[in-house]
């Protein structure tokens, strides 16, 4: 093995630009929209597969969608660790954040109790909650059109919070809502690569915070104050109406059901901890729904074609007088959000994987211990596999010429990630566009807002950036495509 070890060490590392001595590439790779340079830098080499040197740390950059199967899904036993995260983790309190915990049995064992939750046949008992959430942003994108984006967060929130917990949340103001948002900010900022030297020299994380420089660990002991209560506030209200006899039913109701009947004082303890982690955790997965929702209202103003496309379809298969239902078989729609996650990636560079062992790919070393990153803007904007024109919002691409979801194609599952840390909730969360999608284009039109001269209004089409990336808020109209939608909208309220 040691013979073996040193063989693979004499192997060179995948290509990339030479770094200045200790700091390496760290000022090479742009603070914003890196995924777009690595694309530049996997051509210049010519090779799907680069790497970088971050302050000592070793970065390998996948560019393909083979690179990331054979990696990440294909020797997945190896390459399902995270990186340490030293900001995010140990100053900024995410600890109890499944995404971000090392591959391992507390890993395994939060990730089983997720993945019951969250299978295919589970999510079916979320739907209602799904539906009524959608019903809900209809009515609000009719009160005030031009704050959908908050609207559409509000909905994201209300199926999280009403699944997980049974919480019925407020219109504004929701106590747990302000709690969720705050923590997630500070995850946003926190996680975004590159952005703390503390994550390229975790020994800074000792630094007393009066020291020059050490600001990061003012705001990181300001973040903690939320992220640290974040997971506990709904689960004690879950606690609490179960003691009054009120609790609605939810996954911590029914989990806690499970867990009082059959454990010890200890198990359940820990079971518990579990479950509350779990919970926490499934709220980020909502800030990832509002991203897409977001990209889905700017395709819609910027392809007013591909719109009436959609509406179209809808009708054919909905009619006029009444609202989408899951039940609902539109092929368009199912490409359209499938164009939606592959379009604009909510994580452009996915998360940051780390692999376990030392390991050889095309000839080069992949040291244990390195960051890997599957560049899913790359991967889903390549020709090869997704056809012409990647950087146009084009659903078709998805379908048969007889308007069918075409299955022969790979789908857009890398903008959910890869292998063993591929996202557990994807089927819940590409439901949730989809009704949010299907109901709103029934009975909206979304169109480009005139300015004083009665021209329209071009969307830049601009987005933070980050390791979740959301489209910024653009100007449109948002207009009930008649009388009796609006109608339905209200009346839909009262069902
Ligand atoms: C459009 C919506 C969503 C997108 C684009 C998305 C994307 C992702 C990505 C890229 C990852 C990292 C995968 C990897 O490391 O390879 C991830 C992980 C995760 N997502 Fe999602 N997600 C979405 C919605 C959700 C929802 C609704 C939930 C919860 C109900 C959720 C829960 C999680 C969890 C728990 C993880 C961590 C998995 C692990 O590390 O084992 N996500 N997601």
């Amino acid at each position: 093995r040691v013979i073996q070890n040193l063989a693979r060490r004499r192997k060179p590392l995948p290509p990339g630009p030479r770094g200045l001595p200790l700091v390496g590439n760290l000022f090479d790779v742009p603070k914003t929209q890196d995924w777009l340079w690595y694309i530049k830098m996997s051509r210049k080499y010519d090779s799907d597969i680069i790497s970088v040197n971050l302050a000592g740390n070793t970065v390998i950059v996948l560019n393909s969608l083979t690179a990331a199967n054979d990696l990440l899904e294909n020797r997945s036993s190896i390459y399902s660790d995270r990186p340490p995260f030293p900001m995010l983790i140990d100053l900024v309190g995410f600890h109890w954040h499944i995404a971000f915990m090392r591959y391992g049995p507390r890993w395994k064992e939060h990730r089983k109790v997720f993945m019951k939750q969250f299978q295919p046949s589970e999510v079916l008992l979320h739907r209602p909650k799904e539906l009524k959430a959608a019903r809900v942003l209809l009515r609000l994108f009719l009160d005030s059109p031009h704050k959908y984006e908050r609207h559409m967060r509000h909905m994201a929130g209300m199926i999280i919070l009403s699944t997980a917990y049974g919480i019925d949340i407020l219109e504004e103001n929701d106590p747990y809502v302000g709690i969720s948002e705050k923590a997630l900010q500070a995850m946003a900022s926190a996680a975004n690569p590159g952005a703390y030297l503390v994550d390229s020299l975790p020994i800074l994380k000792y630094v007393p915070e009066c020291f020059p420089g050490a600001r990061f660990k003012k705001q990181a002991r300001e973040w903690f104050k939320v992220v640290d209560i974040m997971p506990h506030l709904p689960y004690d209200f879950v606690k609490t109406a179960r003691a009054a006899g009120t609790a609605q039913s939810s996954i911590a109701s029914r989990v806690l059901d499970e867990i009082q009947e059959n454990a010890e004082d200890d198990v359940r303890r820990d079971h518990e901890l579990t479950l509350k982690n779990v919970l926490g955790t499934c709220y980020a997965g909502a800030d990832t729904t509002v991203s897409a929702l977001g990209t889905f209202i700017l395709a819609m103003t910027m392809y007013p074609e591909v719109q009436k496309k959609a509406q179209a379809a809808i009708d054919e298969v909905v009619g006029r007088d009444r609202l989408p239902d899951f039940e609902d078989s539109i092929p368009y729609i199912d490409a359209l959000v499938h164009e939606v996650l592959r379009w604009r990636p909510v994580t452009p560079l996915s998360v940051t994987h780390a692999v376990m062992e030392d390991d050889i790919y095309k000839g080069y070393h992949i040291p244990a211990g390195s960051v890997v990153v599957g560049n899913a803007w790359a991967i889903l904007h390549d020709e090869a596999t997704y056809g012409p024109k990647t950087d146009e919002f084009v659903p078709e691409r998805w379908l048969t010429a007889d308007g069918k979801l075409n299955t022969e194609m790979p789908d857009s599952s890398p903008a959910f990630g890869f292998g063993r840390r591929i996202c557990p909730g994807r089927d819940m969360a590409q439901w949730s566009v989809w009704i949010s999608a299907a109901s709103i284009l029934s009975v909206f039109n979304i169109n480009k807002s005139l300015d004083k001269q009665g021209m329209p209004i071009e969307p830049p089409g601009e987005y933070t950036s980050g390791m979740l990336c959301y489209p910024i808020p653009h100007e449109c109209d948002i207009t009930p495509r008649s009388k009796a939608a609006e109608e339905m909208i209200r009346r839909a309220q009262l069902a």
